[in-house]
């Protein structure tokens, strides 16, 4: 029988289906990976913002992990909402030395504001979990948080991908252009050259989990095997596709469409 790519992905949750292991495990499904989830945190949030949050004991995440870790084998895994340092401590433990693809989310605020992780775990998984990654994907605020700079232009934002990768030791930083104005650009470090994804930017407030969408489906294309530029570029061309036919469900801002792609095809 042929053998098909596995991802995991370790993140909070959103029951309305928009951000979070949902839009993760929806993202792997329509990419034909096989997806997998360890959830940290049940959060009780929608298009409006975050209602309450329920942190998973330490314990059921390293349970989860090992439940997952000695069955069945993935080629690469994300990380999304890891809310404190006790629980970036214990996925840290299960990871190091894995040498398996690491695309991390780095996780911090929700569109609406609403903060998912504690102060304090900003720091750690600044200076302990981005050295493991293979790729961290950072908004303007989370390049902000991790660089101590203000990003402003373009040429900001090549110097925080450049920064990401030499001064903090990600194998390779792609900061999204999201939060700034004019085009959607993203600009991509890999320890040697930056490379640039440009589309144009879409007009809707329907944005809720873009940032999800994006990595996982960066996580699915590299555990197919494509190198890190096209998995990006792939990645690009699903989450813009997915903007575009975004959902206006709910009262506040809208989910991504992942049938996109087969909406465009058949246009
Ligand atoms: N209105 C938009 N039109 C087109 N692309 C967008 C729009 N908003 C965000 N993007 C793109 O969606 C992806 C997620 O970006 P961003 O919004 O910066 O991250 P996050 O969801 O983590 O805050 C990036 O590729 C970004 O360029
Ligand atoms: C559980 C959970 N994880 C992450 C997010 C943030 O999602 P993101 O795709 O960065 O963007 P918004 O959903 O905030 O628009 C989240 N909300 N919940």
């Amino acid at each position: 029988m042929k053998s098909i790519p596995c991802a995991l992905t370790i993140a909070g949750t959103d029951p309305s289906g928009g951000a979070g292991i949902q839009a993760d495990l929806k993202t792997f499904q329509e990419l034909k990976t096989y997806g997998m989830s360890v959830i940290t945190s049940v959060v009780a949030q929608n298009t409006t913002g975050v209602q309450n949050v329920h942190h998973l004991p330490v314990e059921m995440i390293e349970q989860q992990l090992d439940s997952v870790m000695t069955d069945i084998p993935f080629q690469a895994f994300k990380t999304g909402m890891i809310a404190n340092v006790d629980m970036m401590q214990a996925i840290a433990q299960k990871i190091i030395g894995l040498n398996i693809t690491y695309v991390m989310d780095p996780v911090m605020v929700a569109t609406s504001g609403d903060p998912l992780i504690a102060r304090d775990a900003r720091d750690y998984l600044r200076k302990k979990l981005l050295p493991m990654t293979s790729l961290v994907t950072p908004n303007i605020p989370e390049a902000e948080d991790i660089t101590g700079e203000k990003i402003e232009t373009l040429d900001d934002m090549k110097k925080a991908a450049n920064q990401i990768v030499h001064e903090f030791g990600a194998g390779a930083s792609l900061v999204k252009g999201g939060h700034l104005q004019g085009e959607a650009i993203d600009f991509l470090y890999d320890g040697s050259s930056i490379h640039t994804f440009s589309t144009k930017r879409i007009d809707t407030k329907n944005t809720h989990g873009t940032g999800c969408t994006y990595s996982a489906a960066i996580t699915a294309y590299l555990s197919q095997g494509d190198s890190l530029p096209v998995a990006v570029k792939k990645a690009k061309d699903y989450v813009t596709a997915a903007i575009r036919h975004s959902f206006s469900l709910g009262h506040g801002s809208g989910p991504a469409n992942h049938w996109a792609q087969h909406m465009e095809r058949v246009r």
